[in-house]
């Protein structure tokens, strides 16, 4: 009974009891973490308590991943703090783990500021595995299927139309130009209203609420990461978490107002019997089957589902089309391939559609190429976290361990590339048409690859249908890659096919000047974008017509 007092009554407890506790704890700690470390992949020894901290690079850490993966292996381990991270450099071990065990790998790891306290859990980005994820991951799936992605396919043709004239006269602020094709893509996908420019609202609106979200996730910025619990704490007492659910309060209203803006249009639409012209978006099927059938989510968590295309898909898109621009002037010869391909196949009197696709295997090639070549979401964008103790190659992965498919390694992995930088769209040709390619050019024979398994001369197949990992792996896979392959082949294709996009004669072009972050695009460069002829020119000023008309249905929002 004395015992259970004292043990009751901490501030009574003498002094060789407290130091007892301060010492004994952090040593159990530690050696837990010693264990845990131990029986873990290896990797750059961590130090007590503080991990990697001063190993890890400030910037571009896939840089310093690809060089620790050369000492420690295709799977290795830093610590965050007392957090470890395994990360992969080898598509098949990325394949192993997030495809083949996609049950224990699919998940999240905590972001409790931007994920918990400002989406208050409703961005699918990262939601944990489960549930609350499946259900939001089915509807988009449902909405982004083959059959709905060929109703988005005009739209992708007509705003591609748009995206080749506006450089007829605007060629130096192309990659504006590129921000306001993959926008308006985006928002008349996700809502049957188009963008005309950057300077709309809803675009500022949405670049505010991206801003916000990532300003949250800056690493010890939140003691909150590191001890959740305050989480808990009351409003009243801490207003960094006000301020937060402030904001997150912003962009819910702005996520619901947009769905009752398609709400109403359908509204108006049906009264005035004319339904048929209302366009197909996400939202309007999203809305239909939530007419139809049950579906266990409140209109706010509704609205978060058609709102997270635009973080998602539009500055991705437009990152990757970047580096097209950047592999089109700094390797020539596959401007001219795809030239020689799409003035064979299309002609010259129209600019080419998705029913050329199947024809012109070589820009598809291409398209793929670009996203292996620079993969914008270069570790892989949202972390996999791992939900279950598991073992690997005699490696222990305990469950809660942040997963980071390193995409630079993988896809730019010489095991799998050979001549990893060397931006070479046959890599996805099939033997055919590689050779057909290389005939063409009166070279050597090329290397053969299957366009499944990616392989050059000596190369491993790849596991991955596709040949690349750009789009991340197993469940949590990217929704939106057919989406996103389709809007890269339209946009590219008829740039290809109206303009030389070229390099300013005398200027160095630096293939590894990349931005920072977690999605990547190349540092700011300028190129010589030209009219292949003045028929091209013509073709273009005709097709942009019939698109503007096209696009008459889709209202435009406001600047
Ligand atoms: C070139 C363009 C794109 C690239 C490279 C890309 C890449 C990725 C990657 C790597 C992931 C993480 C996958 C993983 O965790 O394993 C992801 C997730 C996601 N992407 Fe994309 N993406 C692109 C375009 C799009 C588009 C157009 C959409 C819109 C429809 C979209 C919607 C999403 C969503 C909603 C997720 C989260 C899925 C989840 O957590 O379950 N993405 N994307």
């Amino acid at each position: 009974m004395a015992l259970l007092e004292l043990a009751l009554r901490p501030a009574s407890w003498p002094l060789y009891v407290w130091l007892s506790l301060l010492v004994v704890a952090p040593a159990v700690i530690l050696l837990r973490d010693v264990y845990v470390w131990w029986r873990m992949p290896p990797g750059p020894t961590p130090l007590p308590f503080l991990g990697n901290k001063f190993q890890l690079p400030k910037s571009q850490p896939w840089l310093q991943f690809e060089r620790w993966s050369r000492v420690y292996g295709p799977i290795f381990t830093v610590w965050i703090g007392r957090r470890p991270t395994v990360v992969i450099s080898d598509p098949v071990v990325a394949s192993d783990l997030m495809e083949a065990r996609s049950s224990k790998y699919s998940s999240r790891p905590r972001m409790v500021a931007m994920g918990e306290i400002y989406w208050d859990g409703a961005s699918i980005l990262v939601q944990p595995y489960g549930k609350t994820w499946s259900v939001r991951r089915k509807l988009l799936h449902m909405a982004l299927s083959p059959k709905a992605l060929k109703l988005y396919k005009p739209v992708q043709e007509a705003e591609a139309a748009r995206l080749a004239y506006r450089l007829l006269a605007d060629p130096a602020r192309w990659v504006k130009h590129i921000e306001t094709f993959t926008s308006s893509v985006v928002f008349c996908v996700a809502y049957g209203h188009r963008i005309d420019s950057l300077n709309a609202n809803v675009i500022r609106q949405r670049f505010q609420f991206m801003h916000y979200a990532s300003s949250l996730n800056v690493p010890g910025k939140y003691l909150v990461e590191t001890l959740p619990i305050l989480k808990y704490v009351p409003d009243a007492l801490a207003p960094w978490k006000r301020e937060i659910k402030a904001k997150g309060r912003e962009e819910s209203a702005a996520n619901m107002a947009l769905v009752d803006m398609v709400k109403g249009d359908m509204t108006r639409a049906k009264a005035e019997n004319r339904l048929d012209l209302l366009p197909d978006s996400l939202c309007k099927l999203l809305l239909e089957m939530r007419h139809e059938t049950e579906i266990p989510l409140s209109d706010r968590d509704f609205s978060y589902i058609p709102a997270s295309l635009f973080g998602a898909g539009s500055d991705t898109t437009a990152s990757t089309m970047c580096s097209a621009f950047l592999a089109l002037i700094t390797h020539p010869e596959t401007l001219r391939a795809a030239q020689a391909e799409l003035d064979e196949v299309v002609g010259p009197d129209r600019t080419p559609t998705f029913d050329d696709e199947a024809s012109l295997p070589y820009v598809r090639a291409l398209c793929k190429e670009v996203l292996r070549w620079r993969p914008v979401a270069v570790l892989g964008g949202t972390p996999h976290a791992s939900t279950e103790d598991d073992w690997y190659e005699g490696h222990y992965i305990p469950a809660g361990t942040t997963i980071l498919g390193n995409s630079w390694a993988i896809n730019l992995n010489e095991k799998y590339y050979p001549n990893p930088h060397h931006f070479y769209p046959p890599r996805f040709l099939d033997e055919a048409v590689a050779a057909r390619h290389t005939a063409a050019k009166g070279g050597v024979a090329a290397p053969v690859i299957g366009e499944k398994h990616a392989v050059e001369d000596g190369g491993l197949p790849h596991p991955a249908k596709s040949g690349h990992s750009s789009f991340g792996w197993g469940r949590r896979v990217c929704p939106g890659a057919n989406l996103a392959t389709n809007s890269l082949f339209a946009a590219l294709s008829k740039l290809m096919w109206a303009y030389d996009i070229l390099p300013i004669e005398g200027r160095r072009y630096d293939t590894f000047a990349y931005t920072d972050g977690f999605n990547i695009r190349p540092q700011e460069f300028q190129c010589i974008i030209r009219v292949r002829s003045e028929a091209h020119r013509k073709v273009l000023e005709r097709e942009n017509k019939e698109a503007e008309a096209y696009l008459e249905k889709f209202t435009a929002f406001e600047e």
